[in-house]
């Protein structure tokens, strides 16, 4: 059965806008993916050390996979651009997040769903109001639209291109 899936995307290295605008041709290209949609980019202000602005934006999938190896899917493709895991929330070519796969909760040692930090992120809550504001988050039970009411978004600019 297939469910209704949440990502987030960001980069801030290498050409930001080619590789997010390849990642999605990617995930629509994918045989167990469908594309349904993706959000307008945003430029954003880094959350954490001292690095370059973001590019951030989010797309929603329909997919027959598991959680586990849907997180799969999304870490080979941040991969394919060489994404390096260093410091914490430092810098990188490409990142994907799964906010939220349906309505399931899960919390295991590798995969946590919803992600846990969707809801304090205007770089997450902004784009993915635009694709997804009636979205309920299964654990508040609240709107997406509702929790970016309660946000400070002057940190995220839209991107005119
Ligand atoms: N919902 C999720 N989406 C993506 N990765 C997750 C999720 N839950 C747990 N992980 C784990 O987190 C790892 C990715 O860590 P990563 O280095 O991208 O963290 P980060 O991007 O620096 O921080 P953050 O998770 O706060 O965005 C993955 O290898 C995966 O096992
Ligand atoms: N603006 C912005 N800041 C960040 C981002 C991001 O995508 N956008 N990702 C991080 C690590 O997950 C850390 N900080």
């Amino acid at each position: 059965m297939s469910k209704k899936c949440a990502i987030a995307l960001g980069s801030n290295l290498g050409d930001s806008l080619n590789i997010l605008e390849t990642t999605i041709t990617l995930l629509s290209q994918h045989p167990y993916l469908e594309l349904i949609g993706h959000s307008p980019w945003y430029k954003t202000t880094p959350i954490g050390p001292l690095q370059p602005n973001y590019l951030n934006g989010c797309a929603i999938l329909e997919t027959s996979l598991t959680p586990e190896d849907l997180l799969q899917t999304l870490l080979s493709i941040e991969q394919k651009f060489g994404r390096i895991r260093r410091e914490k929330w430092g810098p990188r070519t490409l990142d994907l997040d799964l906010l939220l796969y349906g309505d399931l909760i899960l919390d295991t040692p590798n995969l946590t769903i919803p992600h846990p930090l969707m809801l304090d992120r205007a770089f997450v809550l902004v784009p993915l109001a635009d694709i997804a504001a009636t979205w309920v988050h299964p654990m508040t039970k609240k709107m997406i639209q509702e929790h970016l009411k309660g946000l400070n978004c002057e940190g995220v600019q839209p991107l005119i291109s």
